[in-house]
């Protein structure tokens, strides 16, 4: 795999490394060795899918509370996605700053997101599908959401969201969210 750290330290935009013949390619798409070279530990212990028939769905963003902050291995399967994620840590250099990238699926790139940051997605064309594999346990309870629009952090999304469940809508504004509590 080809890791490439983002501005925002411990963020990586993740391309397969092709090893192509007549029938296609052959790539890694995880590793423990390879993640545990740039100082990622912490396994996957969970998988999703997300189908998305329309263009302009947005989900996020969210994250969940220390101690379940969850790391996420993103990619899309199927169409393309924008995928976002918020620096919330409030030691960081770049807290507060966002970061966007696009995934699609004829590019296998991926995008691995640290705990502590705010993700979500925005499709690019009908019938997307994406997968992610995440390092903590669902925990409802520790879940949190920072508002897609939210001026403090002024993410710039390419296409206008058509689609946005209604919690997303109303997350609270940043600065009532954060600092980010320690939960039990
Ligand atoms: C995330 C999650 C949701 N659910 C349930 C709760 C609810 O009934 C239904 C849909 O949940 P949501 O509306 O939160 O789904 P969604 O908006 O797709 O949530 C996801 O968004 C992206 C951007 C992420 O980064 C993920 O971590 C996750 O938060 O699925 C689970 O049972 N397990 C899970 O791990």
């Amino acid at each position: 795999m080809i890791f490439t750290e983002t501005e925002l330290a411990g963020a990586y935009i993740i391309d397969v490394d092709r090893m192509a013949d007549e029938r296609g390619f052959f790539a890694r798409s995880w590793c423990e060795d390879e993640f545990a070279a740039h100082g990622i530990l912490m396994p996957p212990l969970q998988a999703n899918v997300s189908s998305n028939p329309r263009r302009g769905t947005l989900r996020g963003m969210h994250f969940q509370l220390p101690p379940h902050e969850e790391t996420k291995l993103v990619r899309c399967t199927r169409g393309a996605i924008y995928d976002v994620i918020v620096d919330l840590r409030e030691e960081s250099p770049t807290y507060g700053q966002w970061l966007g990238v696009e995934l699609t699926a004829d590019s296998f790139r991926m995008l691995f997101v640290p705990g502590r940051f705010a993700h979500g997605f925005l499709t690019l064309q009908d019938n997307t599908d994406v997968c992610y594999q995440v390092s903590a346990k669902y925990a409802p309870g520790h879940e949190r959401g920072l508002r897609w629009n939210d001026p403090t952090i002024g993410i710039q999304w390419p296409i206008v969201p058509t689609l946005i469940s209604d919690k997303d809508q109303h997350h609270p504004d940043f600065y009532l969210n954060v600092p980010v509590e320690v939960g039990g």
